[in-house]
């Protein structure tokens, strides 16, 4: 053992996908990863730091599941070099955890064996115990750290205190020193090692049922092709409709709020030019992105239950055929399905895919997925100019527009994947691991949700903040000329600009205040709701200042030009960080490049399309 406390030993967990690595490392370190009931939910090495009870500082590493040491897709290359010196930003680990799955052992000790190749510092962490347990899995771990030469543990991830014994086992393990030297893989015999997990698991493990009972009952209706089909859009037409119904009532208080806080402001402060900034440029505008926190997290609350509870895969498994007849990898499912939240996790996602081609065209169609950045957008204009009725009986008005510019995002991807699949592709069968069945674990689908708020105010309190401040200066100055007959901003710098914009962006009906917003929008898509506001609360006359937004759109906009701007957004590539994710991930400008001009293009054209046919119908 090495005795030197300053020694900080780094630690890697390694092992199959969906086994809990991330869960174990969350629970060692108290950081915040995301878990999900899926496999390929990490695809990047995180560390962290865990202290022991002798005070020895643990660093521990996370790394993306992986089915061998010879790793085929992109994130299993990332832990394959980790763990064989080969990343450039480390040294080999000095120890390993092979984390693998009680209900999944045929597959967990076949890594196990593959890792024990390494030889380094090793314990096997057999998580999922309780699941085990209640499936009646028996395992001899005596036997199995015999059988294998090392520690053997019982670890429950999703518990408090889960993960004692496995810390325990580390603080014995005989760790030598932090300098080994990269090791070469090349000849590993690693197809011989099945019979041997065979012996082993026919020595120490007793009643191996491979699934729960009424988990393939279940599967019989969600994999059907028609019931699971229909299945699958109930549901996401549920979230819709949940999205605009349930999320009333905490709209209405933060709006009442925030009009409040400006109502008081207006009267308390004396008159003047920081009177204005906050009531117009802060409250105005921050105020405007704020009141779509509850839809925003309505709609987190679907996906993170849908993530824990092991139902995405399936649906992947479903859509697979519809999927591959626009050239799409059944891969792509899960990639493309995070991008609902935030494009940046779905491009990362796809290092799950092999084929390079097929990776590249889903992250191409990637921000075309609706994300959850243009729901404010969306439900602005939604709410200002659709009517809140109830159309066939029980189907809210607003949720079925909603529902038509998602699908609006999830065909044009389609069509641009068709549009991009190779001449005479062959595709292979979807390979992919269904998990067992979960309930979503209740705290972390709270820590998820906390986790989405908090990035949400964030970013309203920062970079929108900011965005703002700067925005209404721009608005601002230089003031109205004397007996001017438009409001200031009109004439402000900033306007200015927006005027000269609108010579672009007229035959698509935009008016200036549009194309003002469009600019700071491009940072990002909610912060042209944060710029509308601004504009908007700048453009008021007398004593309307107090308006909230929505209300102002409504008189200002046409209908075509409300249209026009919903479909703008379909397509515009406004998010800077999408970006950026790109070239990182394409290791090249090329792409991006191309995205921000394929996007804008085909915003263009239909903002183009649906402002001139929503003109010819309704006048
Ligand atoms: N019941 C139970 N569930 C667990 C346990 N450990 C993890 N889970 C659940 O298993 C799923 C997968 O956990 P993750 O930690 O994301 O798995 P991972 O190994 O990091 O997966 P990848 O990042 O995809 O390789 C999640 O739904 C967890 O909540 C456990 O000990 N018991
Ligand atoms: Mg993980």
């Amino acid at each position: 053992m090495h005795t030197d406390s300053t020694f900080s030993p780094l630690v890697a967990l390694v092992g199959n996908p969906n086994c809990g690595k991330t869960a174990l490392f969350n629970r060692l370190t108290g950081a915040r990863q995301k878990v999900a009931n899926f496999a390929g939910v990490t695809v990047e090495r995180k560390i962290g730091r865990y202290i022991g009870q002798t005070g020895r500082v643990w660093q521990i590493l996370d790394l993306p599941g992986t089915y061998s040491i010879n790793a085929s897709t992109p994130d299993e290359q990332i832990t394959q070099a980790v763990i064989t010196g080969k990343h450039p930003s480390e040294t080999i680990p000095d120890a390993l955890v092979c984390v693998v799955d009680a209900t999944n052992l045929r597959r967990g000790l076949r890594i196990a064996l593959e890792l024990k190749l390494l030889n380094l510092p090793m314990v096997l962490a057999i998580n999922m115990v309780d699941v085990a347990q209640s499936r009646q899995i028996k395992i001899d771990l005596d036997a199995l750290s015999k059988a294998l030469d090392m520690p053997v543990v019982e670890t429950i991830a999703v518990r408090t205190q889960g993960e004692a014994k496995l810390v325990a086992a580390l603080e014995q393990l005989p760790i030598k020193s932090s300098k080994n030297p990269a090791i070469d893989l090349s000849d590993t015999p690693v197809l011989e090692l099945q019979s041997q997990v065979n012996a082993i698991l026919d020595a120490c493990v007793t009643n191996v049922v491979p699934a729960s009972p009424w988990s393939e009952k279940i599967d019989r209706i969600i994999l059907h092709p028609i019931w699971g089909t229909a299945l699958f859009l109930g549901l996401m037409f549920l979230v819709f409709q949940a999205v605009f119904s349930w999320a009333q009532v905490p709209m209405d208080i933060i709006k009442s709020t925030v009009e409040g806080f400006g109502e008081l402001v207006q009267e308390t402060m004396p008159e003047g030019v920081l009177r204005d900034l906050i009531t117009q440029g802060i409250i105005g505008g921050s105020g405007a992105v704020l009141v779509f926190l509850p839809q925003i997290v309505i709609l987190f609350f679907f996906i993170l239950a849908l993530e824990d509870s092991g139902y995405l895969p399936r649906a992947a498994f479903l859509l697979d055929r519809l999927m591959g007849s626009v050239g799409l990898s059944g891969r792509a499912f899960i990639p493309l399905l995070s991008s609902f939240a935030c494009a940046i996790p779905g491009i990362m996602s796809t290092r799950t895919i092999q084929n390079p081609r097929d990776r590249l065209t889903t992250i191409m169609i990637a921000p075309l997925m609706t994300c959850s950045a243009r729901l404010p957008v969306y439900a602005l204009i939604i709410a200002a100019f659709i009517q809140e009725k109830t159309v066939l009986g029980f189907l809210s008005l607003q949720g079925v527009v909603l529902f038509i510019l998602y699908l609006a995002g999830i065909l044009s991807a389609m069509a641009v994947a068709w549009f991009l699949k190779p001449k005479n592709k062959n595709t292979h069968a979807l390979l992919l691991e269904l998990p067992d069945y979960r309930w979503p674990n209740l705290r972390n689908l709270g820590l998820g949700l906390w986790e989405r708020i908090r990035i949400f105010v964030t970013r309203v309190g920062t970079i929108i903040l900011a965005l703002m401040i700067l925005l209404w200066f721009l608005s601002s100055f230089p003031g109205a000329p004397e007996n001017a007959t438009h409001p200031a901003i009109y004439y402000s710098i900033a306007g200015l600009l927006g005027r000269a914009l609108e010579v672009v962006f007229a035959p698509i009906g935009f008016n200036w205040q549009i194309c003002i917003a469009l600019v700071p929008g491009m940072a990002a898509r909610e912060v042209a709701v944060a710029a509308l506001g601004t504009v908007y609360s700048l453009s008021q006359h007398g004593d309307n200042l107090a308006d909230t937004l929505q209300p102002l759109i409504a008189q200002s906009w046409s209908l075509p030009t409300a249209l026009s701007l919903l479909a703008w957004f379909v397509f515009a590539p406004q998010c800077i960080a999408t970006l950026s994710v790109v070239k990182r991930e394409t290791n090249s400008w090329r792409y991006p490049l191309i995205m921000l001009g394929y996007l804008f293009g085909l915003a263009y054209l239909a903002s183009f399309i649906t402002y001139h046919v929503a003109l010819y119908f309704l006048g």
